[in-house]
């Protein structure tokens, strides 16, 4: 799994399966919430003609101020919120139905499975599932683990179990949730680091919100700025980084520096 960072920046040209081929075409027309209170009786508007398009391959990272709706825009994109108007088109991959990953904010792990469990729950069907449960486990560091409940488990470690079942599925778009959100920094940064060594060895398209513009830095190719509700695309900014150069925290910082001062009204959500 470890590779040498020049071969990680060959891997990571090589993330575009299909080039121009589309893993995500978003459409909200209108996305609404009740009203908090009574005088509000239409709702609150989160969005308003919202389009967004992912190409296959890289890492998409989402910014935007805190209530912007970008949990709401995974799920939409995950079916698991379908109160909009709108269209949501996963083309997938081969003609075969679109498979989706998904790292919530919290590990959802089911307390009363084992970890090799809760990863075999996803893979209902594959045939070879108890070997790719074991290879997960131990692209993850958790190898020997299987057999544990997630109550043992630390908060870093639950969030390996959770990495490890979104990419089991082999997903055609991995939706990620500010998924080292509450982790300590050092645990944040191992995490992170596993992230990167595990899309190099199976180049996957990220869509990844985070509040974190250095972690955006760190991971992604690209970084979506969105405005307060109704929300819009303020900046949508690429990430010429190699590997090297995210691994490198002072040039992660000067980058974060730099986008501070020149996008300062936009990293607030806009004017
Ligand atoms: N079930 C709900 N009912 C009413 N309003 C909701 C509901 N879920 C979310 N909202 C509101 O919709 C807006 C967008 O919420 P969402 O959680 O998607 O934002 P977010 O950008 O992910 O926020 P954060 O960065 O704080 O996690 C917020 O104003 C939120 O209060």
């Amino acid at each position: 799994m470890d590779l040498p960072l020049d071969e990680l920046d060959r891997t990571r040209a090589g993330r575009c399966p299909a080039a121009g081929a589309e893993v995500l075409s978003l459409d909200i027309r209108s996305k609404r919430y009740p009203a908090r209170d009574r005088d509000g009786a239409a709702g609150h508007a989160v969005f308003e003609n919202f389009r967004l398009t992912l190409p296959a391959g890289g890492v998409h990272a989402i910014v935007g101020p805190s209530g912007c709706g970008k949990t709401t825009l995974l799920n939409i994109v995950a079916g698991l919120d379908r109160a909009y108007q709108g269209s949501v088109r996963l083309p997938g991959a081969a003609g075969r139905e679109p498979v989706l990953g998904y790292v919530f904010q919290t590990p959802r792990l089911l307390p009363w499975r084992t970890v090799a469990e809760n990863l075999s729950l996803v893979l209902h069907g594959v045939p070879d599932r108890e070997e790719r449960v074991a290879r997960w486990l131990r692209e993850v560091g958790l190898d020997g683990q299987g057999g544990v409940y997630p109550s043992r488990l630390s908060g870093g470690m639950s969030r390996r179990v959770a990495l490890a079942r979104a990419f089991a599925v082999e997903p055609d778009l991995l939706l990620m949730d500010e998924p080292f959100v509450s982790l300590d920094e050092p645990t944040a940064r191992h995490l992170r680091q596993l992230l990167t060594r595990i899309l190099q060895a199976h180049p996957t398209t990220v869509l990844f919100v985070t509040h974190d513009l250095r972690e955006a830095i760190t991971l992604a190719d690209r970084i979506l700025f969105l405005s307060r509700p109704p929300t819009r695309l303020l900046l949508d900014l690429p990430i010429p980084l190699t590997a090297a150069e995210r691994a490198d925290e002072a040039r992660v910082e000067a980058l974060w520096s730099a986008l501070r001062r020149d996008h300062a009204a936009t990293l607030e959500g806009g004017t």
